[in-house]
C-alpha cells in the first residue's frame, strides 16, 4: 500500500500532502495562508542570488530509515523511546510514514507544510513533521531543503531541534523534529503591551538564543535567519531555534585562549582583596566564513549583506542586536516605510536610535541592553562584538551579568503574558502527568546571589520525561 494512504483515515483534515507550496510565488512576496499560529505580520525571509548549490541527488523512491545516531545522553528521551518502540516492531527495522498519525496542520512555510503528529501506538511524544513536495520547488529551493536536512541531521543541542527521522517518500521529503507548542516569539511579542517584553524576559530569551548561536558557530554553521519568528517555544518554555534552510557552512578552528581576570578574595578578617588569575577560554568562531548570497529577512539584514560585498559570521551577531532591540522596543531599529527604505536605513545609519522606555525600568538592565545592542549593531563587521571570539565575548557583557551559563537550561523561564503558565495542577501536554515543576520564573537580577535564581534540583532539560509511559510504549 502507498505510504500516503495511511494519513487521511485518522482525521478529516487534508493530509494527502497536496502541496500548497505550488501556490507560493516567491520568497519575498510570500504571505502565510495557513492555520499557522504565526501572525500574518510575520516577516518572510528573502533569498537573492543563492549560489551555493548543495543539492545532492537523493533516492526519493524509498522510505529512508531513522538511522540517525541515538545519542547515549538522550537514550531515555520519550521521543527516541517511542521511535525505538516503533522501529523494533517494524519488519525492516526502519521508521515509515505509516508509523505516524498526523493530528493537526501547524503551518505552511516557504518550503513546505508542518504537521503535529505522533507515532501510531504511542501517545507519549509529540513531533512536528515538515513535509516538502520536491516537485513543487525550484532547484534553488531544493538546495535549501537539502541544507536544512543536512544541518538538522548534525544538531545535538537542547535549544535546537532534533531530527528524529528523515523520510524520502515518492517526491516528498519529510523531516520529523521536536514539536514546540508555545508558538514563536514573534507571536508572543504581539501579545505584549507595546509589543515589548520586560527586560528580564528579554535577557532570558537573548541568553538562550546566544547559546544556540554559539553552538551553531562552533560547528561552522552561520545561521543567517535570526528573527523572533524563528524562535519557537518548547513545552517547558525554553526556546528552540528553527529554520536552517538559509544557513551556510564554513570551516572553524577551535582554540583555547588564556585570559587574565580579577577575582575577589575574602581575607581571614573579612577583608576583601582582589586576586589575578588566568582562565582558559574555549573559542570556536568561524571568522573565515564567507558567502556572497543575499539571504535573510530585510529588517534583520546586516549592512554587509545589503551591500552585497560578501559576508561571514558577523551577520548573525548583527541580527542578534536587532533581535534584542525588537524584544525591548517592539519594533526593529531600521524599519522604514517599505522594504527598500529599510535597506536604505540599514546601509546609511551611523548609530542606532533608542526609544524611551518606562522610568521604572532604568537600572534593571535597560542601560546594559542598549550598550550591548550598540556594540552589536556596528557597521564594520570586524569591529562588531562577537566577530572574532563569538559568544565567548558576548556572554561576558554586563547585560548578561549573573547568568550561570552552564546551568541555563535548568533556569525556569520567565512569566510572560500569553505563555501558558505551568502550575502544580498543570497537566503536561507531552506526558499526560502533572508537571513536577511548580511555578515558572526568571528573575536573575532581583534575586542576585540567591539560590532562587536557579533550579538546583538537577532537573535537566528533558525533565518532562515520563518514564512510566515510555516504558509502556516500549
Ligand atoms: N517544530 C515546530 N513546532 C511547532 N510549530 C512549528 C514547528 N516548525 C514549524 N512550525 C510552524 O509551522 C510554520 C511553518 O514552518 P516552516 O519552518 O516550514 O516555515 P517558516 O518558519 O515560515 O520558514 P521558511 O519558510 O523560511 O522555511 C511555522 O510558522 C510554525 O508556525
Amino acid at each position: 500500500m502507498d505510504e500516503e494512504t495511511f494519513f487521511p483515515s485518522d482525521t478529516d483534515i487534508d493530509f494527502s500532502f497536496t502541496s500548497t507550496t505550488s501556490s507560493v510565488t516567491t520568497a519575498t512576496d510570500r504571505t502565510f495562508a495557513s492555520s499557522s499560529a504565526r501572525t500574518s505580520l510575520a516577516r518572510s525571509s528573502l533569498t537573492l542570488s543563492f549560489n551555493e548549490s548543495r543539492l545532492s541527488t537523493s533516492t526519493a523512491g524509498a522510505t529512508a530509515a531513522a538511522n540517525l545516531h541515538h545519542r547515549p545522553h538522550r537514550k531515555s528521551d520519550p521521543h527516541w523511546s517511542a521511535i525505538n518502540a516503533a522501529t523494533t516492531l517494524s519488519s525492516d527495522g526502519a521508521l515509515h510514514l505509516r508509523h505516524l498519525k498526523l493530528l493537526r496542520h501547524l503551518g505552511t512555510g516557504n518550503l513546505g507544510r508542518v504537521f503535529l503528529c505522533r507515532l501510531r501506538d504511542c501517545d507519549a511524544a509529540n513531533f512536528a513533521l515538515k513535509v516538502v513536495d520536491r516537485d513543487a520547488l525550484t532547484n534553488k529551493k531544493l538546495s535549501h531543503v537539502q541544507m536544512e536536512a543536512d544541518i538538522l541531521s548534525a544538531l545535538d543541542h537542547p535549544f535546537l531541534p532534533t531530527l528524529y527521522a528523515h523520510l524520502e517518500v515518492s517526491h516528498y521529503t519529510c523531516l520529523l523534529i521536536d514539536y514546540c507548542p508555545g508558538g514563536d516569539l514573534h507571536s508572543l511579542l504581539r501579545k505584549q503591551p507595546g509589543n515589548r517584553l520586560p527586560v528580564d524576559a528579554v535577557r532570558f530569551y537573548a541568553a538562550e538564543v546566544l547559546v544556540a548561536l554559539e553552538y551553531l558557530h562552533a560547528t561552522g554553521v552561520v545561521y543567517r535567519d535570526l528573527k523572533p519568528e524563528n524562535v519557537l517555544l518548547r513545552e517547558d518554555g525554553h526556546i528552540m531555534l528553527s529554520d536552517f534552510d538559509l544557513c551556510f557552512k564554513a570551516d572553524v578552528v577551535p582554540i583555547l585562549e588564556s585570559r587574565a581576570r580579577t577575582r575577589p578574595v575574602h581575607g581571614c578578617f573579612g577583608s576583601r582583596e582582589a586576586a589575578e588569575e588566568v582562565v582558559a577560554e574555549f573559542v570556536a568562531e568561524p571568522t573565515d566564513a564567507f558567502s556572497r548570497s543575499c539571504v535573510g529577512t530585510h529588517e534583520y539584514l546586516a549592512p554587509e549583506l545589503v551591500a552585497g560585498t560578501g559576508h561571514g559570521n558577523g551577520v548573525d551577531w548583527w541580527a542578534f542586536g536587532v533581535f534584542i532591540f525588537e524584544m525591548l522596543h517592539g519594533t526593529t531599529p531600521f524599519k522604514g516605510g517599505s522594504k527598500e527604505a529599510t535597506l536604505r536605513n540599514i546601509a546609511s545609519t551611523r548609530q542606532v536610535k533608542f526609544q524611551a522606555r518606562d522610568e521604572e525600568e532604568k537600572g534593571v538592565g535597560i542601560t546594559e541592553a542598549r550598550d550591548l545592542i550598540e556594540r552589536l549593531l556596528v557597521k564594520d563587521p570586524r569591529k562588531r562584538l562577537g566577530f572574532s571570539r563569538g559568544a565567548t565575548d558576548i556572554k561576558r557583557h554586563p547585560f548578561f551579568n549573573g547568568i550561570k551559563w552552564p546551568l541555563i537550561r535548568t533556569y525556569t523561564p520567565p512569566e510572560v503574558r500569553g505563555v501558558a503558565r505551568k502550575t502544580k495542577a498543570h497537566v503536561s501536554h507531552v506526558t499526560g502527568v502533572p508537571s513536577e515543576r511548580g511555578h515558572w520564573w526568571w528573575n536573575s537580577k532581583k534575586n542576585k546571589g540567591s539560590k532562587h535564581n536557579f533550579t538546583f534540583n538537577n532537573n535537566n532539560y528533558y525533565s518532562y520525561i515520563n518514564y512510566k509511559k515510555v516504558k509502556k510504549c516500549a
